[in-house]
């Protein structure tokens, strides 16, 4: 195998999450993106002995299971879903397969699989779209959408996007509409010049409630800007959303990074927040707070998490990376007293007002690292659950948790591949996973949700 030569090929082996293997006589060839059975054209990237990595260049072939037209133009082309040609029975059979397996390797002791819950929604469930503005190719006109698979700078228009309500891609294409007719500039990445960044949209799935962010530079004069973004603001008003429109804003960032960072963000009408129901509870959800984005997937996530956790009775239960303190509150109600730790300010603001208007009184929320937090705590948990961001647990602060000796850790991964040295340090900490589930919080895409009971032996 040489780096540069180009062939086809089966894929024919398969791993979480969307790892592909095309198998010839001269080794294994690695093309990441992939749906098992595809007959692709790729070239090789990389070549080692024995194992390469490849690009896929086009498909040949579909899979003997790709048997779903999907209605999304963007299907290929868009870096946010992977499944779309599978009927959602196939990919929740491949996704329970291919997790089971990993976390076989992952978890060395027997331990109780109890398979992956469908989501109740396999379209339409997502509640947060951050769409980009740029151009679909190097000076192209304005688009609106998601980045294209693979790029950093070229945008696909996702207006017929399946993962979201139909008012998401309302808010999309009248948005980039509006802003075409004003000949609006978008913000070039390389140059640092231009106005148009994101267009942050979230909606509840259960309470139907919407709130829209325009986030830009503050590359334009401001009275310009103000005419422009009054003009916006009555366009979105007067959109016949099926949802609730709770706020419509307006976010600056002039960070340099390709991610919002918000500088300041203003109402133009209604409210920054709205609230969303989940398991019987009110949770007020501000622009930029972590919020799941799956409703209906949420709840049998924290279910099995409430299965896991077990009797609370006369308990304390630490509840760590937190977020709006969902967890946190759905434990309270059986619980002597949760505490939940969070980084972002804004979500542990939220945490408390969700608490006090649910009448949630055995919850505190403390700001903060969980590294550090540990260290100015007194408290000392029975129980701890984990939910942190896709690279996971601090070792540091894992080794911290490890000393408080509790029976049961209930870890929950946004991201299973990353579970490896995690469990790891708790094995060495004298702890073994004894069930696992997973739960199919994004559907189309290889993404799941994974739940293991970790137990002191
Ligand atoms: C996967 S979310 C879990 C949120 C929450 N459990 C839920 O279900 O809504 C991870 C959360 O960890 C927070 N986070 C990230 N790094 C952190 C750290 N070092 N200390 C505390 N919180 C952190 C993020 O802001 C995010 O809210």
């Amino acid at each position: 195998m040489k780096k540069g030569e180009e062939a086809r090929g089966i894929i024919s082996e398969y791993r979480f999450p969307d790892r592909g293997y095309i198998v010839r006589e001269d080794g294994k060839v690695l093309v990441k993106h992939a749906v098992p059975g595809r007959e692709v054209a790729y070239r090789v990237t990389k070549a080692r002995k024995g194992s390469a990595e490849g690009r896929v260049l086009e498909t040949l072939q579909p899979g003997v299971c790709e048997t779903r037209e999907s209605r999304c133009p963007a299907v290929g082309s868009c870096g946010g879903c992977l499944y779309q040609t599978l009927p959602y029975e196939e990919e929740l059979a491949l996704k329970s397969e291919l997790l089971e397996r990993l976390l076989g390797e992952a978890v060395w002791e027997d331990f109780l699989w109890e398979g992956l819950t469908p989501s109740p929604l396999a379209e339409g469930y997502r509640m947060k779209m951050e769409y980009s503005f740029g151009d679909a190719y190097r000076d192209g006109p304005l688009c609106l959408g998601m980045h294209k698979r693979g790029s950093h700078y070229d945008i696909v228009e996702t207006d017929h996007c399946e993962l979201v309500h139909e008012d998401f891609n309302l808010a999309l294409r009248e948005t980039l509409r509006f802003f075409r007719e004003h000949n609006t500039p978008y913000y070039h990445k390389m140059r640092h010049e231009g106005y148009l960044r994101y267009l942050l949209v979230r909606r509840g799935t259960h309470r139907k409630e919407l709130l829209l962010d325009l986030v830009t530079s503050s590359q334009l004069p401001k009275e310009e800007e103000e005419e422009l973004l009054t003009a916006w603001r009555q366009r979105m008003v007067g959109l016949p959303f099926a949802a609730t429109l709770k706020g419509v804003l307006h976010t600056v960032t002039d960070s340099v990074a390709d991610a919002i960072k918000d500088e300041r963000t203003e109402v133009l009408f209604g409210a920054a927040q709205f609230e969303e129901e989940l398991s019987g509870l009110r949770f007020v959800i501000t622009p930029f707070s972590f919020f799941q984005n799956n409703a209906d997937g949420a709840e049998l996530l924290y279910a099995k998490v409430g299965q896991y956790v077990g009797e609370t009775g006369g308990k304390v239960v630490f509840d760590l990376y937190s977020g709006t303190g969902t967890i946190a509150q759905l434990v309270a109600k059986h619980a002597e007293r949760t505490v939940g730790v969070e980084l972002v300010e804004e979500a542990v603001i939220a945490a408390r007002e969700n608490a006090a208007r649910n009448g949630v009184r055995n919850c505190r929320f403390i700001a903060g690292d969980v590294l550090k937090v540990l260290d100015e705590i007194e408290e000392k948990p029975d129980i701890i659950i984990l939910d942190p961001p896709r690279e996971g647990v601090n070792p540091k602060a894992l080794r911290k948790l490890i000393r408080y000796d509790v029976p049961r850790i209930i870890y929950v991964s946004c991201k299973p591949s990353s579970l490896l040295t995690d469990l790891e340090i708790l094995r060495e900490g004298g702890y073994h996973t004894t069930r696992a589930a997973g739960v199919d919080m994004f559907p189309r895409t290889p993404g799941v949700e994974a739940v293991l009971l970790l137990e002191k032996k």
